[in-house]
């Protein structure tokens, strides 16, 4: 389908925006009205940037408060769009969005509205435009779809259409069903956009927290569906108002919304995800020394070196470690010694600090994952093949994470090695807080590329700031990764964590007490003596060991933390009885300890 996206989506001036726009790969673009007015160029001059982009101009918008007027007013307000066409012939552009009236001075009166609408309509046949009529959320009598389109229909002019946003329609709750009675070619243009679930007042909620579809809650996939199924044949649009997207950088964003309309038809199409995860094969660290001290406290074994690059393998149960000597930004020694060629932002973001900087996914068809990877525009990492080192998938994730799709053979690159018995059995989860204008991006990145779905989403008080984070997780709970973003004053607050699961987490935390007194984080008593408050059956023992504890419906947590290292914590977890959360009401202490330890 034609792809287009709205100017005010994306950050830079009005060239700046085309190009970016056409780079990413889109057909289209709405030009919104104040992107124009601060343009020193002249229409013509816009159109010929355009054209010569090879993007077409499907709209111009919004013209505001136009219907439901009084007579004195009508006057001028048709003298107003008069102007507006004679910008849009010079602009190459046939078609005006006009958004339902927000003015108190606007009546509750559809025939009113309708006639005005179809004079405006008669005015702009003249030009050679179309109208399409939006119902914003907020409009002072029109804040409804089917309202919209009742004085449409009403109206009755061939040069009068709707607008559907599906942020318009999903926020207010509406029934996008209604869409199918809508005749197709009445439905002039299709906007879309997704956002947070946020209980908040709709007008604040659209203009800063909208978000390209699959990074919010909205079920923007059905909505479209329906407008196919009306028979709706224009563009997909992204009409995105985003506080982040508008200081971030132009490209990436519009390769972002690019990648959100790929992933979209990919839902309406029913293409099922070739090849989610089935759980994580390693998870690699990259920094020299004192790692190795932690991972053999916590239990861990080396048990291979790489043939041929200093990295070496650590295992416990079925959880397996590689710790990278390097600590440079040449990355991942299990497949491509180039990452970086790939812009990679992990090198240099860790400063030769120990830092997370690849994740190995178990894969039931590496090829596939990462063709699929690359189709929603992710960057395929170069291979390497040196004897004995087995070929491995990878792309890069936003923040430069590398993420290897394996099967078996990538073992083999460190020589035979036997199963290391311990009280760890796995890798739980992983969690890499983000930049903070990368966090959409990474959510969408983990839920098209991974087929991961989005679990909680939360925020969580810092000393310091506000912690955002949100959880995803395959249908197995196989593979879980959370994604933080850290609002946390100037502090440049990196942390990254993989959490470690076992079946008795009361023993390794008596051994890890005993043993390695200096490795655990220590929990207030205040903590305890509120727990305790909450629940009168927790074992008494957890407040003496430091043991964090939670249950949600399904079942309990129990879970506890290392020092920091460089950027790189561990967490060890006990879930019982499908617990599905991370601890969330823990995250608080957490998070203040671990400040105070860096204080
Ligand atoms: O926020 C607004 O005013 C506004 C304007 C035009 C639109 O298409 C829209 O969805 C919102
Ligand atoms: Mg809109």
């Amino acid at each position: 389908m034609r792809k287009s996206i709205a100017t005010v989506s994306v950050s830079g001036t009005l060239i700046e925006k085309l190009e970016a726009i056409a780079a990413a790969g889109f057909d289209g673009v709405e030009i919104f009205e104040n992107d124009l007015l601060t343009c020193p160029l002249p229409p013509e001059e816009i159109r010929a940037r355009a054209a010569d982009l090879g993007l077409g101009i499907d709209l111009y918008q919004p013209f505001r408060d136009f219907e439901a007027v009084p007579a004195d007013r009508l006057e001028r307000n048709l003298r107003r769009a008069g102007h507006k066409f004679r910008v849009m012939e010079r602009l190459g552009a046939d078609l005006l969005l006009v958004c339902s009236n927000v003015s108190p001075q606007a009546a509750g009166d559809d025939e009113l509205a309708a006639a005005q609408l179809r004079l405006l309509a008669e005015r702009a046949a003249e030009h050679g435009i179309r109208i399409a009529y939006e119902a914003l959320a907020w409009g002072r009598h029109v804040n409804e779809y089917l309202h919209a389109w009742r004085i449409v229909h009403m109206a009755d002019h061939p040069n009068l259409g709707t607008c559907l946003d599906s942020f318009h329609i999903l926020s207010r709750g509406s029934d996008p069903i209604g869409i199918e009675a809508i005749p197709g070619e009445k439905v002039f243009f299709l906007q879309l956009a997704d956002a947070p679930l946020l209980a908040m007042d709709v007008l604040q909620w659209s203009r800063h927290y909208r978000c390209f579809p699959g990074q919010g809650g909205f079920d923007v996939a059905g909505l479209v569906r329906h407008a196919l199924n009306a028979g709706y044949a224009g563009p997909l649009s992204l009409e995105v108002f985003n506080d982040h997207f508008r200081q971030a950088e132009t490209g990436r964003t519009a390769r972002d919304g690019m990648r959100s309309l790929i992933a979209l038809e990919d839902t309406l199409y029913g293409a099922a995800h070739p090849a989610v995860p089935t759980g994580f094969a390693f998870a690699e660290l990259a920094g020299p020394g004192s790692l190795s001290g932690v991972l053999s406290a916590l239990g861990f074994a080396r048990t291979g070196t790489h043939a041929t690059k200093p990295v070496e393998l650590w295992e416990q149960g079925g959880a397996r470690l590689l710790l990278n000597a390097t600590g440079s930004a040449t990355g991942s020694a299990t497949g491509s010694a180039t990452g970086s060629a790939t812009g990679s932002a992990t090198g240099s973001a860790t400063g030769g600090d120990p830092a997370l900087v690849a994740i190995g996914l178990d894969s039931p068809d590496p090829g596939a994952a990462v063709k699929h990877a690359e189709s929603l525009l992710s960057p395929v990492l170069p291979r390497e093949r040196a004897p004995r080192e087995a070929r491995l998938d990878a792309v890069a994730a936003p923040d430069g994470t590398q993420i290897f799709f394996c099967d078996t053979a990538w073992l083999d690159g460190f020589g035979p090695s036997g199963p290391v018995p311990g009280e760890i059995t796995r890798i739980d989860h992983v969690a890499l807080t983000q930049p903070w204008h990368q966090f959409d991006e990474a959510e969408l990145f983990y839920r098209s590329v991974l087929g991961l779905s989005p679990q909680e989403s939360l925020e969580v008080p810092d000393p310091y700031g506000l912690l955002r984070s949100k959880a995803m997780a395959d249908p197995g709970g196989r593979v879980r990764m959370v994604i933080n973003l850290a609002q946390v004053g100037t502090e440049d607050l990196r942390w990254q964590h993989v959490a470690l699961a076992c079946d008795d987490i009361v023993a390794i935390a008596r051994r890890l007490r005993a043993e390695h007194p200096d490795l655990l984080l220590p929990i207030p008593a205040n903590y305890y003596d509120d727990l305790e408050a909450r629940h009168d059956d927790v074992d008494p023992e957890l407040r003496e060991l430091g043991v964090l504890y939670d249950r949600d419906e399904h079942g309990e947590f129990l879970h506890l933390y290392t020092v920091t290292v460089g950027r790189v914590f561990f967490e060890i977890v006990q879930r019982t009885a499908g617990y599905q959360g991370y601890g969330a009401a823990n995250a608080p202490v957490r998070l203040a300890i671990q400040h105070a330890g860096h204080h």
